[in-house]
């Protein structure tokens, strides 16, 4: 069906409905004019004829617009005809209600005045409209003023204390009766008196009663108080019962968190069991571990005390079972002989009695770690080690009279011709740790003669700087001198041919700075034909100075024939100290390496020439000498640091001390000031002559000059005795020079103080300043370091990379 079919039809239907309103209007009466009553009955004939027009020319508008309105078309015209019949019901009333016979009726009025504008009934989309806009004004929040807001939550309140006054009176009214009930009952059954309970209820009661009254007072009772005028609230009461009758209260024990599981309502000391049970007055301290006791029991205790049941047990015996109880006796003794011969300390037992265990301990005693392979056991004494008698005389000579804990163990390694990486705090002996072995290995080497001696040294040194090379130098002629072995040092600073000169009668000990003996190396003044033990001090210092490339220049030069197998054999010493073929003396090459710090720059100059090292570490790797005092002081200001500095100087510390300053003017210009205040300054840096430098050290170390400052041209090895205080003048540029600088005082176990002052500019040492000082027990951390943000996390780099003596 199309859509015009549709609405035509819609609109007939339309029509039909109105006809059928006509013909109902038809059947109602009449008015006076003869025009039908309709549902606007109090209008005109006209009116309502108007209605039907507009109503017609609507319907026929929509029959136009051919619009789909039907229904409600339909429901707009019930809806107009409940608003003509409401409408016209009103205008009946009207008249009547006015039906005042002076006035006239409404009709009247109609008739003179003028008429009433024509009244149209309100549209379907007004009506609409009109709902919406009062249901959106009903959502709408209201805006209450203050006092509007005010006024509700009184009356709500009101309203709410109006329902709980009125459901506590219920309730008390109900215990009353309640009450009077039960007190009736009670005392039918009792004639005698009234139960107590009640008595004490009704008192409660009252007291209740009391302190709903609102001012604390009770309704009778304490009529005393109430006549002196003066009002005692419960606590008061209590107070003054407790103060005049003696009445005290138990305090109830309030159970914590970590109390234990039960928790019993009696005290300690009202448990009277203890008395009672000798068990409980005599506790056995049970003692679980320690020598002499038996799980937990202590053996001795037992004999002691069980004589009681020995004796009765005595008399009972035969004689065959006392003499086996007397053969079982002396074997428990003897047992328990062997076990105490046997729990000895290691310093009680003679060599061959010391077991693995006792080894252990030993090395726990002296913080000696090794890793590697077939690790020989430590040294206990100088007489016990298998060093040549001629070399331990020497030893005995020098003064050492039991080895330190890096000798101990170094030593016994080394002789086996063992490769060795050995890290020991500082100034704790490691010079002789690797010269003893050096020269009991040359001691097993044909002397040096004409012939053999233009082929170089037996052995080599490398020292990072000229003044650690010159003072190992000097420890190494000790013991080589006594022995009849020459030693040489080649460092800078001096004439090339002044060290040629020195080389004349052959040396078979060689200590150089990697620098000139790669110079000397170079111009042929010096060859390393035959050198077959290499040992490098401060091996990291060197890295760290740049010297990594002569170094290895220095090491390709020596002869590979000798060069030991990078495989399990290089842990065999049987193999290792034996000479490499039967028809020479020629051993095998033999490389370590010594300092206080190891970074891990240096694996890779060991991998490259060590074989199979075993590394042997004193305590912690780069940790400072535990003699050694370390505070720092937080200083930035540069004339705060001077007068601190000349307040230290001036203060308990005696001489020799040495200043650290991070450049060679500062040396210059803090050996001035300390000067200018009496005491005796020299200074140690690269910008000096060697001389000047070699002058400065041997001033210090004869007492001729009280402070060195220097640059860390000193920082490592220098050895000067009973140094009792360093100070970090400028904090070094990382750990490992820090560590070495204080290490020049608190050596061979002596103590020490070291004072640095911190400033802003050093954030990069913090962490690792801050977890060294924690390590050490004889430093405190300084708040501001501990708190500092740059001490939290690991920062920035290691140390600078320097050239040549650039100090
Ligand atoms: N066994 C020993 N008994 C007594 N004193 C010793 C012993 N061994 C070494 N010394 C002395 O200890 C001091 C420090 O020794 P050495 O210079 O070898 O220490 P170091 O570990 O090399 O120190 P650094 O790491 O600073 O170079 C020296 O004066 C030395 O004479």
């Amino acid at each position: 069906m199309s859509g015009r079919q549709n609405d035509y039809r819609r609109s007939a239907g339309g029509y039909r409905d109105r006809s059928r309103s006509r013909s109902l209007d038809r059947n109602r009466p009449r008015d006076r004019d003869g025009d039908r009553y309709s549902s606007n009955s109090g209008r005109n004939g006209r009116d309502y004829r108007d209605n039907r027009d507009s109503r017609d020319s609507r319907d026929s508008r929509d029959y136009r617009d051919g619009r789909d309105n039907r229904d409600s078309r339909d429901s707009r015209d019930s809806f107009r005809d409940s608003r003509y019949s409401r409408e016209d019901r009103e205008k009946e009333r009207s008249p009547a209600k006015s039906s005042d016979p002076g006035k006239g009726s409404a009709m009247d009025v109609d008739k003179t005045s003028t008429p009433p504008p024509r009244k149209v009934p309100i549209s379907l989309d007004e009506l609409i409209k009109q709902k919406q806009q009062e249901k959106q004004a009903l959502e709408r929040p209201k805006f209450l003023t203050k006092e509007e807001r005010a006024q509700l939550a009184l009356e709500r309140r009101t309203k709410e204390v109006e329902v709980q006054k009125k459901t506590q009176d219920l309730e008390r009214q109900q215990r009353l009766e309640f009450d009077a009930k039960a007190r009736a009952e009670v005392h039918d059954n009792n004639r005698y008196g009234y139960d107590s309970r009640i008595n004490a209820r009704d008192r409660s009661e009252r007291d209740r009663s009391g302190k709903a009254n609102g001012d604390g007072r009770k309704e009778s009772g304490d009529t005393d108080s109430v006549s002196s005028g003066i009002v005692l609230g419960d606590k008061e009461i209590d107070l003054v019962k407790k103060r005049y009758m003696g009445i005290e209260e138990k305090e109830r024990k309030i159970r914590k968190r970590n109390d234990k599981k039960f928790v019993f309502d009696w005290n300690a000391d009202d448990d009277t069991s203890r008395d009672l049970n000798p068990l409980y007055t005599h506790r056995h301290d049970a003692q679980l571990f320690g020598r002499g006791h038996f799980a937990g029991i202590e053996l001795k205790d037992v004999k002691t005390k069980d004589q009681f049941y020995d004796k009765l047990m005595a008399s009972r015996r035969t004689d065959a079972e006392t003499a086996r109880k007397d053969e079982l006796g002396d074997l428990a003794l003897q047992r328990e002989r062997k076990i105490n011969y046997a729990d000895r300390h290691w310093s009680d037992k003679p060599l061959d009695q010391m077991k693995d265990r006792d080894w252990r301990i030993f090395k726990e005693d002296f913080n000696i770690a090794c890793k590697g392979g077939s690790i020989p056991n430590p040294i206990r004494r100088w007489n016990e080690s298998i060093i040549d008698a001629r070399v331990l005389e020497v030893v005995d000579k020098v003064g050492y009279k039991d080895p330190t804990p890096i000798q101990r163990q170094a030593i016994p390694i080394g002789l086996q011709n063992r490769d060795i990486i050995g890290i020991a705090e500082t100034g704790s002996g490691k010079t002789a740790s690797f010269l003893i072995p050096m020269l009991q290995f040359i001691y097993d080497l044909p002397k040096l003669n004409e012939q053999n001696m233009v082929h170089g040294p037996y052995a080599l040194i490398l020292a990072p700087t000229r003044e650690l090379a010159q003072q190992i130098e000097q420890e190494a002629l000790k013991f080589a001198v006594p022995l009849g072995f020459n030693c040489v040092s080649i460092v800078g600073g001096h004439a090339v041919e002044e060290q040629a000169f020195n080389l004349r009668n052959g040396a078979e000990i060689i200590i150089a700075t990697p620098g000139r003996l790669k110079d000397c190396l170079d111009r042929r003044i010096l060859v390393l034909n035959q050198c077959t033990y290499v040992v490098m001090d401060e091996a990291d210092r060197m890295i760290d100075m740049g010297f990594e490339a002569d170094v290895n220049f220095i090491l390709d030069a020596l002869p590979v024939s000798n060069l030991k197998p990078d495989t399990d054999e290089a842990e065999d010493a049987s193999k290792m100290t034996m000479a490499i073929d039967n028809d020479s003396n020629k051993k095998y090459r033999q490389t370590t390496m010594f300092s206080a710090t190891m970074p891990s720059a240096v694996e890779r100059l060991a991998k490259r020439y060590l074989r199979r090292p075993a590394v042997v570490t004193i305590g912690t790797a780069g940790q400072a000498g535990e003699t050694v005092e370390q505070r720092v002081e937080m200083i930035t200001d540069e004339n705060k640091k001077k007068n601190r500095l000349l307040e230290l100087l001036k203060s308990q510390f005696t001489p020799p001390i040495i200043v650290f300053v991070n450049q060679k003017k500062s040396c210059d210009m803090l050996a001035k000031m300390i000067n200018s205040c009496g005491l005796r300054a020299t200074t140690l840096h690269g910008g000096k002559s060697q001389e000047q430098r070699e002058l400065a050290l041997s001033q210090l170390k004869s007492g001729k000059s009280d402070v060195l400052v220097a640059t860390d041209v000193a920082g490592r090895g220098i050895d000067v005795q009973n140094v009792s205080l360093v100070v970090n003048y400028d904090m070094a540029k990382n750990i490992e020079d820090y560590t070495h600088r204080i290490g020049r005082t608190g050596r061979a176990g002596r103590s020490g103080v070291a004072v640095t002052f911190l400033s802003s500019y050093d954030a990069e040492v913090y962490y690792d300043l801050k977890q060294m000082l924690q390590k050490s027990a004889l430093a405190t951390v300084p708040a501001e370091l501990r708190n500092h943000e740059a001490s939290m996390t690991k920062g920035g780099v290691g140390g600078r990379r320097r050239g040549n003596d650039e100090f």
